[in-house]
């Protein structure tokens, strides 16, 4: 797991840290951090500086400081010169650090800007530097142009190949690309308390991904109950059954109109035309395909009445929307993940805004649910407060019916007896990895992205015997 910290509670370990360590020491630290990862992406002895009012251009100066003392030539742009950091300025100069007005000429840029206390796209006169270069850029703390809490860019900003950044993740380091992301350690760890974010890592998920012990049948892996699908629309039923039997050893029960579309694609699934005769399950998906209906409504119900966990997504939350008193119907102990992408969390609660993490959230305490935000980096918040984050390095996971999959590997994780935030965070993981798998490199639909799921389960499931 990597925990990521937002920008008020770096500043706040790093006040305590400061209070007992030499002045400067913290600067001069993560300078030398980022010197060291120049050194190594750099494709040449030619290093420019983009140096803000601030502190993070205070690193880049001491950077270039000691990247002088190794003897490669480095220039600086400062953006507002009665503001650059003084020290830094003076040992970069009395290094032989040159300034000038525009750089030129020169192998990677030191993005040194703004880092924490940038807010907002980058402004005019540093947006025109930034415009102009034609190197990689290596970026301090963060990308500037890009918010290090919201990962929220909203007109020019830095394209980072490399971040380096100091004592722990921020959220911008999960939420948006900043490139290759190396951490330097500048001694916050141990005043940093747990963190505002988690990324699971391969790991992570394939520890707790659920696979049959020796004493485990069909029954024990968890029966996962579908109601999804149409007669318009039964490939959204074929597809988030698929998705629930690749996923674990249990069992799969189909509920509904796509009944025969199921049993044709997947022999395996014990399906029936009505959720009333659905049998016992140990958590449902619902939704996808299903329609907004009287009898889709109905079908909601029973759902969120069964007193088993409940993966609620597509129709099933636009139907919470439109009716509000269908939650009613759940028991309050009932966990249920809705897995909104923006438009219909725009139905459901309203603008999503630039904080995405903040969004889920407030839906996660509004509905006393996981809320699943899909994104290119999809949030999972959890009514405790908890929050994961999960960014896909490709898109080729954004293709119809890739949602219907994707309830389908939640309500399967449900169903084994998952805590519901891992579940979805789990889902999520292997969701993008088999997008990545099955594309490599071109676009696919949704069914190749359901055909790579035990590809993809092998990749996080750590080595053991075969
Ligand atoms: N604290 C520590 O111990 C350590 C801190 N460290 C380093 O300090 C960094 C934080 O430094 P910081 O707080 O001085 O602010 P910083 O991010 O440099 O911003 C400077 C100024 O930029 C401006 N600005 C704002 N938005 C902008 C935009 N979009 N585009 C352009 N400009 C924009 C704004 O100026 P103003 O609004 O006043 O004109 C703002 O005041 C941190 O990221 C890390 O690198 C490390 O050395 C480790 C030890
Ligand atoms: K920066």
């Amino acid at each position: 797991m990597r925990g990521l910290w937002t920008t008020a509670r770096v500043r706040a370990a790093e006040d305590r840290v400061l209070a007992r360590v030499p002045a400067g020491s913290l600067m001069r630290r993560a300078a030398f951090g980022v010197a060291t990862v120049a050194l190594e992406v750099s494709a040449g002895r030619r290093i420019g500086l983009l140096v803000g009012a601030g502190n993070n251009g205070g690193d880049a100066l001491w950077a270039g400081y000691y990247l002088r003392r190794r003897g490669v030539a480095v220039s600086a742009v400062l953006l507002d010169p009665p503001r650059a950091h003084a020290e830094g300025l003076a040992a970069f100069r009395k290094a032989g650090g040159r300034v000038v007005d525009r750089l030129t000429d020169v192998d990677l840029v030191i993005d040194g800007i703004v880092g924490l206390s940038g807010r907002g796209p980058l402004r005019p006169d540093a947006a025109e530097h930034v415009a102009h270069l034609d190197a990689p850029v290596l970026a301090v703390d963060s990308p500037s142009g890009l918010d290090p809490d919201t990962g929220a860019v909203h007109g020019p900003a830095v394209h980072a190949a490399v971040t380096v950044t100091f004592g722990c993740l921020k959220p911008v380091h999960a939420l948006a690309d900043c490139g290759d992301v190396r951490l330097v350690d500048i001694g916050l760890t141990p005043e940093l308390a747990g963190p505002d974010l988690v990324e699971l890592e391969v790991s992570d998920v394939g520890a707790a991904w659920p696979v049959p012990g020796p004493t485990d049948d069909k029954y024990t892996q968890g029966v996962t109950g579908v109601a999804a699908g149409s007669a318009t629309y039964p490939g959204a039923a074929v597809l988030a059954t698929g998705a629930a039997l690749l996923a674990t050893s249990g069992m799969v029960r189909y509920a509904g109109a796509a009944a025969e579309d199921v049993r044709a694609r997947w022999p395996e699934a014990i399906c029936t035309g009505s959720i009333t005769d659905a049998g016992r399950v140990q958590a449902w998906v619902a939704g996808p395909g299903l329609g907004t209906g009287l009898g889709a409504e109905e079908v909601l119900r029973t759902v969120l009445d069964a007193g088993v966990p409940v993966c609620a997504d597509a129709d099933a939350i636009t139907m919470l929307a439109n009716n509000p008193d269908l939650w009613d119907a759940r028991d309050p102990d009932t966990p249920v993940v809705l897995t909104p992408h923006d438009r219909e969390y725009e139905r459901l609660v309203g603008e999503v805004g630039d904080d995405r993490v903040a969004a889920a959230k407030r839906a996660a305490d509004r509905f006393d649910a996981v809320v699943l935000l899909k994104g290119h980096a999809t949030v999972i918040a959890a009514p405790d407060g908890r929050v994961l984050v999960n960014r896909a390095r490709t898109s080729w996971a954004s293709t119809a019916g890739s949602g219907d999959v994707l309830s389908g590997l939640i309500g399967s994780l449900l169903a084994a007896g998952l805590d519901p935030l891992l579940a979805a965070g789990c889902a999520a993981k292997v969701h993008v990895l088999a997008a990545e798998l099955a594309a490599d490199g071109a676009p696919i639909p949704a069914s190749a992205l359901l055909n790579a799921i035990p590809d993809a389960i092998r990749a996080v499931r750590p080595l053991t015997v075969p």
